[in-house]
């Protein structure tokens, strides 16, 4: 019985390796015209998709595969007499193995080739192909990407199970929706508040992680194509970044990024910025956040928004940290980091991702939305009550209070002073319980000082507390039933009190 491979790569690496071992396992070859070129050149005997059908391929390439033969050879059912007798009146050869990848659409993506090169990179035939393969999984095997195919070659093909050939089939209907998603996702923008009816995000696995927020929990790293974001970054140094590693790291580089106007260091703990600061210089900025909190800091994760120095360098290694997160490092600074074997150092790649979505699961679906990326400014603030705030703060103490407490769990309260947090108070339950904490772990440094809250007020509670403290400035979305008592307790106590008209819960 003949028995034949059927391939047709973009990607040619390792494809002479691959055709060595099929034509071992008895296999003929049946490949699309460059596929067959390449492996003719290295000393196969091949036979081309075009002299099996008798049609060539036409409109660029946009056809190549799409014919009955291909499809009956794919698609027969040979435990069915007619099937095969179909299959044979067609003399159409029986493929048992489809090795395609397809036209590189990521790569496309992530080089920003125009729209039209774009479409012209969406493959059609290949993903039918690798289509019939799977459904006909109890006797074709698909083979879709060259890092398959050394594990592929690992056993004959007359030792394959069904289960295993279910799983392929099934890795192989998972890229081929990848790479439709992908597309989906990129072709142009989606307009604002519009979702599609059916819904697929795709990622592509960086690594299966040792486990997820706990050990007993398995988890796997997927990214979106590139370029930007966390996900694109490199890991410089250390150990594998860990799931909880992953989760902080975004945190932190968020908010530090989002602080692009100074320089800025960000410490983070279990997703919640522990410390946050900005100053001249990015050595400062962190020395600022350490000593904010320098019980916190213990196994955090920092980032900065500013290359790292030696002298930086040599302040992150005086204590155990879990990442040290940043745009860039001197040659001198990897080197006195490299001193800390454990300590994991990771450079995040310039510009934001383009996918600005967030994405999490709840049991039997997901939540998705806009990425909470985008802060008000203080020009677009209201003052309902107290003082002009120029003269009492600055607008980067503004900046940072805002940015910050976004980026803390809500109910989220920041104090900040002179370019640092001085208290920050989050996850709780109620607001005032969060001004509490924040407040007190401020202490005196809350003389003068802005508080940030990310939802409003529903009492006039916090402001009395920021009145005991000596809160100078305020900033709260507005917007409850109960604004007035807020703006009448800060009237009385001479503080002033500024409505963002915006909202930024993290929960
Ligand atoms: N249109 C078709 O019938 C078709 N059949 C296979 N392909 C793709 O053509 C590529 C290989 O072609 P070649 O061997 O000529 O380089 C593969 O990426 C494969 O996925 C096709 N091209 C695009 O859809």
């Amino acid at each position: 019985m003949d028995s034949w491979a059927l391939i047709s790569v973009s990607d040619k690496r390792g494809l002479v390796d691959l055709a060595r071992w099929l034509v071992d396992q008895g296999l003929q070859l049946l490949a699309t015209q460059s596929t067959a070129t390449a492996l003719s050149e290295s000393g196969f005997t091949v036979h081309t998709v075009e002299s099996l059908t008798g049609f060539g391929e036409i409109l660029d390439g946009r056809v190549k595969t799409l014919h009955p033969k291909v499809y009956a050879g794919l698609l027969a059912d040979e435990s069915l007499a007619h099937h095969r007798a179909q299959r044979e009146a067609l003399e159409a050869p029986r493929i048992d193995v489809v090795v395609v990848n397809l036209y590189p659409y990521e790569t496309a993506l992530e080089q920003n080739a125009p729209l039209a090169d774009r479409i012209e990179s969406i493959d059609i035939g290949g993903v039918a192909l690798i289509r019939a393969a799977a459904k006909n999984f109890a006797r074709v095997i698909p083979v879709v990407d060259p890092e398959q195919y050394a594990e592929f070659m690992q056993k004959p093909l007359h030792e394959w199970t069904l289960n295993e050939r279910r799983l392929w089939a099934q890795a192989a209907l998972y890229h081929t929706a990848w790479y439709d998603a992908m597309i989906a996702s990129t072709l142009g923008p989606l307009p604002e508040g519009w979702w599609p009816r059916r819904w697929a995000i795709g990622g592509t696995r960086q690594e299966s992680l040792r486990y997820g927020e706990n050990p007993h929990q398995p988890a796997a790293f997927y990214r979106w194509p590139g370029p930007g974001g966390v996900a694109h970054g490199t890991l410089l140094q250390g150990k594998a970044l860990s799931y909880n590693n992953w989760a902080d790291l975004d945190t932190a580089w968020r908010l530090a990024a989002s602080l692009e106007e100074e320089p800025a260091a960000v410490v983070v703990k279990h997703q919640t910025p522990c410390a946050v600061a900005v100053a001249d210089t990015v050595n400062e900025a962190y020395r600022k956040a350490h000593d904010a909190d320098p019980v916190s800091i213990f196994g955090g994760i920092v980032a900065v928004n500013r290359p790292v120095d030696t002298s930086l360098a040599e302040a992150l290694t005086d204590l155990f940290l879990e990442v040290v997160v940043a745009p860039d490092f001197t040659p001198e600074a990897l080197a006195t980091l490299g001193r800390k074997k454990n300590l994991r150092v990771f450079q995040v790649p310039a510009g934001a991702h383009p996918m600005d979505w967030e994405v999490r699961s709840v049991t039997g679906g997901l939540l998705v939305q806009a990425r909470d990326d985008h802060y008000s400014a203080w020009d677009r603030w209201t003052r309902v009550a107290g003082p002009d705030w120029a003269g009492r703060v600055s607008p980067a103490d503004l900046r940072l209070a805002w940015a910050s407490v976004a980026m803390v769990k809500s109910n989220a309260i920041v104090v900040v002073n002179h370019g640092v947090t001085v208290g920050i108070g989050g996850g709780q339950t109620n607001r005032v319980d969060a001004a509490r904490q924040a407040l007190e772990r401020a202490g005196a440094n809350a003389q003068g000082a802005v508080l940030a809250s990310d939802g409003f007020f529903p009492f006039g509670d916090v402001l009395e507390l920021c009145q005991a403290y000596g809160i100078a400035v305020v900033i709260e979305p507005g917007g409850s039933v109960r604004d007035q008592e807020s703006v009448e307790k800060a009237e009385q106590y001479g503080i002033t009190l500024l409505f963002t008209g915006e909202r930024h819960f993290r929960h």
